[in-house]
């Protein structure tokens, strides 16, 4: 056996039911297991898959006869589930802080865009760093999110734009995927911008007759691993129709469809995307009533990211009403050059206040959800038998300080565990 935790105050397994993910009244409160005499423990397999959870007293019976490879005493303390981060920009060089500057001082974000800052800022210095250079800061943030309690995280392109530079931070990434502890789910996302000099439909068709076939054949000789396929359905980005073609095109090389819509401007993006059965929608800040009742016909998780709203000054996502409508409701930290948030437990406190979500929601949609909109809803998310043994240890003996305690988790996990093995201890 791989791993035991005993003796925790608390056991959050998020669902005790085989299900894939939770939507409307279900997301309204999490299973918790608690027991005062002796605690709560967790098995973990040498698979790294969970074995057992239950009283610490009927685990250590079970397994009386077999020697651990590591035991943790969680006296006073809560196990809940690695967080899963729905959406992130992770690969890139420089940083954006001067634009930071220019928005609190008013300036909006399609103004910047649309001046040539922004991603447009971002593509310029990652066009010009080296291969080497983008994966040792890649992997700095990955491991910080890991700290952070993200054992799960999608991973968008988007910097390149053109066809070399877009397959270079493929490649950047699927190195990362080979060689770091945390779990990464890519995204092919080279319809972030229009790259400078062509038209929206020029590029449309670049990355339809170009780009989405060399991902393929990639993807068929094993040399990357790519699972979504994304596009920034906007205004001056690329329309409704042009998304549409694209992300039909990354359907047929067998990628999930996982996009950002309706985040600035009303676009349609959810009709769209549920018409086209897409797995996740991000942002969905302008989304339509009418598109939040396809969204919950077609079972389209939403992955809302509350740092926008929050950097932007924006008007939230409608969280309250996808919710109301059964619409499987995710997080994500979308960390990125604009939003440079790596923590998921700051997201939770954002989506508590900001999108008036409840901390059960919050959990939920950064365990469960989050997985759901990664095709992982069977496997992730959860503490049950046979589901991975991604854990994080908080040293507090209510789960919910993890969201309560803003900017400091640092302080409260005292371990993050992948696959049932300790990938980060605290010094505390
Ligand atoms: N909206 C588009 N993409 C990112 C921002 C990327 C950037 O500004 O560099 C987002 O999800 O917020
Ligand atoms: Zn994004």
């Amino acid at each position: 056996m791989k791993l035991l935790i005993h003796s925790a105050k608390q056991v959050v397994t998020v669902s005790n039911k085989d299900v894939t993910f939770l939507s409307g009244q279900s997301m309204k409160s999490v299973d918790v297991l608690e027991n005062n005499n002796g605690g709560v423990a967790v098995a973990v397999d040498s698979d790294g898959k969970i074995a057992a959870v239950g009283n610490t007293e009927y685990i250590r019976e079970l397994w009386k006869d077999s020697d651990f490879e590591a035991v943790i005493d969680a006296t006073g303390k809560c196990v809940l589930p690695g967080f899963v981060d729905a959406h992130t920009h992770p690969v890139w060089a420089g940083d954006r802080v001067h634009e930071f500057a220019m928005k609190l001082a008013g300036a909006s974000y399609l103004e910047i865009h649309n001046s040539g800052g922004g991603i447009y800022f971002t593509v310029d210095s990652t066009v010009r760093c080296s291969a080497e250079g983008l994966y040792k800061t890649l992997k700095d943030r990955l491991m910080k999110m890991l700290e952070a309690g993200t054992t799960t995280v999608e991973c968008k392109t988007g910097y390149g734009l053109e066809t070399e530079a877009e397959l270079l931070l493929l490649k950047v990434l699927q190195r990362a995927k080979e060689e770091l502890p945390i779990e990464m789910s890519i995204t092919y996302c080279g319809a972030h911008a229009v790259p400078r000099g062509r038209t929206p439909q020029e590029a449309t068709e670049i990355i339809i007759r170009d780009q989405i076939p060399r991902i393929k054949t990639m993807m068929k000789q094993k040399v990357l691993c790519v699972e979504n396929i994304d596009v920034f359905c906007e205004n001056s980005v690329f329309d409704t129709e042009q998304s549409r073609r694209i992300l039909q095109a990354g359907k047929e090389i067998g990628l999930r469809i996982n996009f950002h819509g309706d985040e600035l401007t009303a676009m349609k993006s959810a009709e769209m995307g549920a018409q086209l059965e897409a797995t996740a929608i991000s942002h969905l800040e302008e989304v339509s009533k009418k598109g939040i009742e396809a969204m919950a016909m077609s079972g389209t998780v939403a992955v809302l990211l509350p740092t926008t709203a929050y950097i932007m000054h924006l008007r939230p996502p409608p969280a309250r009403q996808l919710i109301e409508a059964a619409v499987p409701v995710a997080l994500g930290s979308d960390f990125n050059p604009n939003a440079h948030c790596l923590a998921m437990p700051t997201v939770m406190n954002l989506a508590c206040v900001m999108l008036s979500m409840s901390m059960p929601e919050a959990l939920i949609a950064a365990t469960l959800n989050a997985a759901a909109s990664l095709g992982r809803g069977s496997t992730h998310g959860a503490i049950q038998k046979g589901r991975v043994g991604d854990l994080i240890i908080i040293n507090a003996d209510k789960w919910e300080h993890i969201i309560y305690q803003l900017g400091s988790h640092n302080h409260l996990i005292d371990f993050v565990v992948k696959n049932g093995k300790i990938v980060h201890r605290s010094i505390n």
